[in-house]
């Protein structure tokens, strides 16, 4: 890996700055970026552009040191991708079993890691040798769970190949599977040791999925960088439509955005929860839409953004005219942004409240709330008391248009 030597491109309107270093990769046309995740012994890099699956298994052996591996992946993603990835991990003299799995949400259960767990194991591969995830989120956060528990702890390679997982889910760390009490409530912390997030695999990826991971890219403009939320107003259909450098250009955004935060609070005793703008509510949604395909993880985010920005504004904290703005955007490119926009389920508060009542970030019986004095100006509450969820998500659910806001106190 060389860093490129060509004059940087100059800081323009439409370009973004802290979109990662330019480096040219030996075998990979276009220069990639790479972002770093500084963790003291668990820093690694994440390397985003397109055409980097082919040389997948050089990058995994230059950084790791490996000649053995597993991959897992899931029926979808191995039509499309395995064979790319099996023979870069050949060339590479990495041998290499792989497991595949069913696709889908469903698959992200006890079940699933038991069989997976029992499969590595068979294949006999050791704690240095890397579990590698090729696919979206529910193959990361599965396999990235099963090689954290696997020999106390096994090495582990994200090839995201959704928008959702090069943009958030392949970074970070957050490992798990959901329960029947909600989602994502047994796993770990366990960092991969490199993310190659080929750009390029987002041809294959359905518009729904797409847009479902177009979702946590506005997540990060929302939190704090209005000035990416007003570039995504402008860009974001070039973003979806995978024209130019604009794709490019918010993954590797994204990835330094989620590396910051992560860098600064690995485990979330702080601030990492701003990440989980949206997700108290998305997470209730899909709970009570019973991860069968009905309701995307990233579609409930956007639901549940606006439901975080509907509940600051009633609280008088921010501007009605930001509700509008963020919910003009999703709408926009065609993402839901209320319950009602997903057919087939029966909402009820009391079917919302009891997987919000088991959100990880609450303290002595308290859910925390990410709330938002506007787009880019996200902050952690601790004093949002259940019966004013109940409240909103009444109001959500009969389609009561948001009043004038009460001051919180
Ligand atoms: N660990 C984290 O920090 C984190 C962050 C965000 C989301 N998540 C989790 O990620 C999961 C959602 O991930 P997702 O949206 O990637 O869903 P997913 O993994 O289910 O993938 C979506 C669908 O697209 C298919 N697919 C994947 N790549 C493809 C490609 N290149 N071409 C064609 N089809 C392809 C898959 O087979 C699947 O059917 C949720 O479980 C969510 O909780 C975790
Ligand atoms: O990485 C994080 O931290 C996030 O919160 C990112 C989220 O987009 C992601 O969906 C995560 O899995 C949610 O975490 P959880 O702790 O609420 O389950
Ligand atoms: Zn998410």
């Amino acid at each position: 890996m060389t860093a490129q030597t060509a004059t940087p491109l100059p800081d323009t309107r439409n370009r973004l700055s802290d979109d990662g270093e330019l480096v040219t990769l030996p075998g990979v046309a276009a220069p990639a970026r790479r972002v770093r995740v500084p963790l003291d012994d668990r820093a690694y890099d994440i390397l985003v552009g397109d055409g980097l699956l082919p040389v997948t298994g050089r990058l995994i052996r230059e950084t790791m040191g490996v000649r053995r591996a597993a991959v897992v992946t899931d029926e979808t993603v191995a039509g499309h991708h395995l064979a790319v990835l099996s023979r870069a991990l050949d060339d590479a003299g990495i041998a290499h079993g792989t497991i595949i799995l069913p696709p889908g949400e469903g698959t992200k259960r006890f079940g699933s890691l038991e069989t997976l767990l029992d499969g590595l194991l068979a294949s006999g591969i050791e704690r240095g040798q890397p579990v590698i995830a090729l696919g979206g989120g529910v193959v990361g956060d599965l396999a990235g769970f099963a090689a954290a528990v696997l020999r106390r702890g096994t090495r582990f390679v994200q090839v995201p190949t959704t928008l959702l997982a090069q943009v958030d889910s392949s970074v970070g760390g957050k490992t798990g599977i959901n329960t029947s009490h909600g989602k994502n409530l047994v796993g770990a912390f366990h960092q991969p040791g490199l993310v190659v997030a080929d750009t390029g695999l987002l041809s294959t990826l359905p518009r729904r999925e797409l847009l479902a991971g177009y979702a946590e890219v506005v997540k990060y403009g929302a939190i704090d960088d209005a000035p990416f939320f007003d570039w995504l107003e402008r860009r974001g259909a070039e973003v979806i439509a995978g024209a130019g450098s604009a794709r490019d250009q918010a993954v590797a955004r994204s990835c330094a955005a989620k590396a910051r935060i992560v860098a600064a609070d690995e485990t979330e005793t702080g601030q990492r929860a701003l990440l989980n703008l949206g997700h108290t509510f998305g997470h209730a949604f899909e709970a009570m839409a019973g991860y069968d395909g009905r309701l995307l993880h990233g579609e409930g985010v956007a639901i549940g953004m606006v439901a975080a920005f509907r509940l600051s504004v009633r609280r008088g904290l921010c501007p009605m005219a930001d509700l509008e703005r963020l919910t003009a955007h999703l709408a926009a490119v065609g993402l839901p942004t209320r319950p009602q926009d997903v057919t087939g389920v029966d909402w009820t508060v009391d079917g919302l409240m009891a997987p919000i009542a088991q959100d990880k970030k609450a303290r002595e019986g308290r859910v925390r709330y990410i709330l938002a004095r506007g787009i880019g100006r996200s902050f952690i509450a601790d004093d949002v008391a259940p019966a004013e969820v109940a409240a909103l998500l009444d109001d959500i659910l009969a389609d009561r248009p948001e009043g004038p806001a009460v001051p919180a106190g």
